[in-house]
């Protein structure tokens, strides 16, 4: 017996369950129903006793006349009427269910037919709202609206095993970084390492749509998760208790030149040459030798090692890398300082699991790839010094990498510091959060090892294939979705959670205002109902 089941006590509207498969289920609903792509539905199976949750991907008008015709000949309505025999044929996605000991499942079995179709009710997101972790980002989208009650928020133990967060210009991703930062501020579950070359994080500025912005320090009640390491003059400093930012000679390794320039083969060998001899000697040599007259064989000075091991160069190739490091000196010497680094306290702080922010306003791109390089190969050295160690807890450090093309593109050759992260970080309780608006020039196996990926809007069909072959999860059903995604909206697939949710995130300004009102114990419970 067929059970046409009121949705709102409203008895014109009879939504049922008719079929289809495991992964696909086709509901009929009345002709005027308002449905929207992206409405997550509930849908009641009495004779097993479960309940499953699904999301439209489709809506197709249907009807039960043989005539293929019906409704394009003249005067259809009045020969045919427009009763429960046309309809809408609605296509959605199974989330997955929750049966009689409550724990949510993903979709490995089929509801029975026929089975009540509704709308979820605030008890039924208590079931979504168990699947989430504990970075909170915003609230699931769906169809028009949002499920205030279910905070979207990624798994901590996940980030190790690094993320994507992909967005065209403009879609909200730094408001995403924002946000991201905020909640490991509050949760403290692991150090997240971020560099901004724009200024904006740390105090706000400008958004790409120029209205104004509040930064990191804005929000109070986190104060205790962030640790700033900048290079703003002293009393802007000592106003926000920001760290002045340090690093040294010793810090500096000769890969971190590859980054900078391009360099002809022999230019190459010397900096492989020069690979692990610490930063202080290689550029005392360069600073103190005269590339005109040197000869290894009657070399006098401080470094008789490096001048045998460079013995076979032209003087000219030692001049270009002489210059260069120069260069690299005289760019970087608002922070770059022969002894007294800032990393140990870097280090420190991404151990006691806070946001460290390196502020560098107005430093060049080269000057940023230098620190981001420099920083992350301390944190790898660092952890596969504690592997080979083995004492205490490990630690888990996620760095962030934005427009992350830069240095993780396929065929560079310039960039081993980042891929030995993306390769092996995660061994070693190393994530990247790999954040860039072009993610088919990222290498394909980098891709490879994301586990979460928050997808903001991407026009490029090529852009969405790379992502959707990449995913962990099945996004083809979503492609439609992901290609409407409005401004801040995301479709994000991770571990942990069973199936990519539609999210909304939290507009960073109203987020922080909301936060700055509650004590810092987690998990967080109240609704976020005036953000949107
Ligand atoms: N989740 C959101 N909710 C509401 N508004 C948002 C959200 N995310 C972004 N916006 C709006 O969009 C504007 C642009 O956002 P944002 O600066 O984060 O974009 P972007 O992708 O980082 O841009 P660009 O790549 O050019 O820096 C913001 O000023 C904000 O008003």
């Amino acid at each position: 017996m067929m059970s046409l089941t009121d949705i709102d006590g409203d008895d014109a509207s009879k939504y049922r369950l008719i079929g289809d498969r495991v992964l696909g289920y086709r509901f009929a609903v009345p002709h005027d129903a308002e449905l929207y792509l992206g409405d997550v539905l509930k849908i009641t199976d009495d004779i097993k006793g479960l309940t499953f949750f699904a999301k439209v991907n489709d809506l197709l008008h249907d009807c039960n006349f043989s005539d293929p015709k019906w409704d394009t000949r003249p005067h259809t309505e009045h020969f045919y009427g427009i009763g429960e025999d046309v309809f809408i044929l609605v296509e959605a996605t199974p989330l997955g269910y929750v049966g009689g000991d409550g724990t949510f499942r993903k979709p490995r079995t089929i509801p029975a037919k026929f089975s009540r179709v509704e709308r979820p009710d605030s008890r039924d997101f208590a079931f979504l709202a168990q699947v989430m972790g504990e970075i909170e980002v915003g609230v699931m989208k769906t169809g028009q609206g949002v499920l205030k009650d279910v905070r979207v928020a990624l798994h901590a133990q996940v980030m190790r095993q690094h993320m994507g967060v992909f967005a065209t210009t403009g879609m909200g991703k730094s408001n995403f970084m924002k946000v991201f930062c905020a909640s490991c501020m509050r949760a403290r579950e692991f150090g997240l390492l971020i560099v901004d070359p724009h200024g904006e994080y740390v105090a706000g500025g400008r958004s790409s749509s120029g209205e104004a912005t509040m930064g990191l320090l804005h929000y109070q009640a986190g104060r205790d998760g962030l640790e700033v390491f900048s290079t703003r003059p002293e009393d802007y400093r000592r106003k926000y208790h920001l760290n002045q930012l340090y690093l040294d000679h010793d810090d500096f390794r000769a890969p971190d030149l590859l980054l900078l320039y391009e360099h002809s083969p022999p230019q190459r060998e010397v900096v492989e040459m020069l690979e692990s001899t610490p930063g202080s000697d290689v550029i005392d040599f360069f600073q103190s030798t005269d590339f005109a007259t040197f000869d290894a064989g009657t070399y006098t000075g401080r470094h008789p090692r490096i001048a045998n091991d460079l013995k076979n160069f032209s003087p000219s190739t030692l001049s270009v890398m002489q210059r260069r490091i120069a260069g690299m000196m005289n760019r970087n010497r608002g922070f770059f300082r022969r002894q007294g680094s800032s990393i140990p306290d870097i280090l420190k702080a991404l151990h006691e699991n806070k946001v460290v922010l390196i502020d560098i306003p107005g430093m060049s791109e080269q000057s940023e790839l230098f620190v981001l390089s420099i920083i992350t190969r301390k944190i790898m050295r660092s952890h596969q010094g504690e592997e080979a160690g083995g004492e205490g807890e490990p630690k888990q450090v996620l760095i962030t990498i934005e427009e992350a093309q830069r240095v993780l593109g396929s065929g560079l050759g310039n960039t081993r510091t980042f891929r030995e992260a993306a390769m092996e970080g995660r061994k070693f309780g190393v994530g990247l959060c790999v954040v860039t608006q072009q993610p088919k020039n990222i290498d394909a196996r980098v891709l490879a090892q994301l586990n979460t990926f928050v997808v903001m809007g991407l026009s490029d069909r090529g852009d969405r294939d790379t992502i959707a072959s990449s995913a962990k999860q099945d996004l083809s059903a979503l492609d439609s979705e992901i290609q409407t995604l409005e401004r801040g909206e995301a479709v994000i697939s991770t571990i942990g959670i069973p199936f990519p949710v539609s999210t909304r995130i939290h507009l960073f300004e109203d987020y922080i205002l909301d936060l700055n009102r509650k004590p810092a114990a987690k998990p967080i419970d109240d609704g976020l109902e005036k953000t949107f």
